[in-house]
């Protein structure tokens, strides 16, 4: 992990950089979001850099993802069907486009390591082709589950981390005596200098672990988690039996949300996260699993927490906010879409650059 934190801080300064040049106008938060995440992905995953927040535009093959997500969000409960669906340029257009340039990406890689020898092991992608050409048992069995994997480790690691960042900023702009906590925290960590923080430096402070936490709880970005299959012996749930090899879910939407867990489990507080509330606040924490639990839970979880952990530092350190005149917050907190990953609608914030305490 340490190894990625100089190339996600370098996005992040670009994400940064780009807000002070739009200080004082509606920022699309969610698509910026975005930009940062894929990117970072591209870089990290395959060391290749979309470049979408420099050129403030969605790269060509990206383009799509998201139309299509609601396939996948449809499909996924019926695998075979969708792998079917996804083979099929006519039918699924961009999605067919972007898997397709992820399968070129590791082949290019793969070439290269080919012809050069060279072994460079800075991305993701890297190590999974060095366990396919030892032929280690971890390894993804075929070129084409590289290729898949290769896919899924962007689709994975940037629509997740993008919703939930755009998500933290919706809670921080509706909820201003928080913001102006946690800058004023920021404020009394790094009082001289809002800039050259190391990652180690702020990998744990609390009250934004809390922020992070709150938002993953309120809005998991996936909200209903993949499907699982009950053992063959069947499966016995409190009082309900459940046969053997049924697909099941646990949607963690519904459970992080129930008051039984949470107290007033449908409000945005992050302080509940907080050493000296925690007991009284948090019913029952085994409740809480945005990225899932056990052998198959979420690879990418420290990625993520790298990639908010400093987009939400920077940016309170250097901008107050709110939401655009004209924007209530509505269709972006009611409107989002459960398509295996969450589906955020746009949101207009102003990011206004913060003057020297
Ligand atoms: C806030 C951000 C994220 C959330 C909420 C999240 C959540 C999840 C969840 C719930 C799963 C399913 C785990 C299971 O099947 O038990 C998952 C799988 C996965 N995640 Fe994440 N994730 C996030 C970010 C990332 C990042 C940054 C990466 C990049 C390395 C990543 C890579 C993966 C991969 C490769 C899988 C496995 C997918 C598969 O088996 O098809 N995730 N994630």
């Amino acid at each position: 992990m340490a190894t990625y934190a100089p190339r996600v801080r370098s996005k992040v300064d670009v994400f940064i950089s780009q807000l002070r040049a739009r200080a004082g106008q509606p920022v699309n938060i969610t698509e910026w979001s975005m930009f940062f995440t894929f990117d970072v992905m591209g870089v990290v995953g395959f060391g290749k850099d979309f470049r979408q927040l420099e050129d403030a535009k969605e790269h060509s093959a990206i383009k799509g993802i998201h139309d299509q997500m609601a396939m996948i969000g449809l499909l996924s409960q019926v695998p075979w069907f969708l792998y079917m669906v996804g083979s099929i340029p006519a039918i699924s257009g961009s999605y067919y486009a972007f898997t397709e340039y992820c399968y070129r990406q590791v082949n290019e890689k793969k070439a290269l390591w080919e012809r050069t020898e060279s072994q460079d092991l800075t991305d993701i992608i890297s190590w999974l082709l060095k366990a396919f050409k030892d032929n280690d048992p971890s390894a993804p069995p075929s070129q084409r589950a590289l290729g898949e994997d290769g896919r899924v480790l962007i689709i994975a690691g940037s629509d997740t981390t993008g919703a939930t960042l755009a998500n933290a900023f919706y809670y921080l702009a509706t909820n201003p005596s928080v913001y102006k906590q946690l800058q004023n925290h920021l404020d009394t960590l790094f009082p001289d200098d809002r800039e050259s923080f190391t990652y180690e430096q702020i990998r744990d402070i609390p009250y934004v672990e809390a922020i992070m936490r709150e938002t993953l709880r309120l809005k998991p970005a996936v909200p209903s988690g993949p499907p699982r299959v009950t053992p063959p012996g069947g499966l016995q749930v409190d009082e309900v039996w459940i046969p053997g090899d049924v697909n099941i879910i646990v949607p963690q939407y519904v459970l992080q949300r129930d008051d039984r867990n949470f107290v007033d489990a449908d409000r945005f507080m992050p302080e509940r996260w907080l050493a000296e509330n925690k007991g009284k606040m948090v019913l029952n924490e085994e409740a809480y699993f945005p990225f899932q639990i056990g052998q198959y839970g979420c690879v990418g979880k420290q990625l993520a927490y790298m990639n908010l952990r400093f987009a939400i530092v920077l940016a309170a350190l250097n901008f107050d906010l709110g939401l655009a005149p004209g924007e209530d917050g509505i269709e972006f907190d009611t409107g989002a879409k459960d398509t295996f990953t969450l589906t955020v609608s746009p949101l207009q914030v102003i990011f206004n650059k913060r003057m020297k305490a």
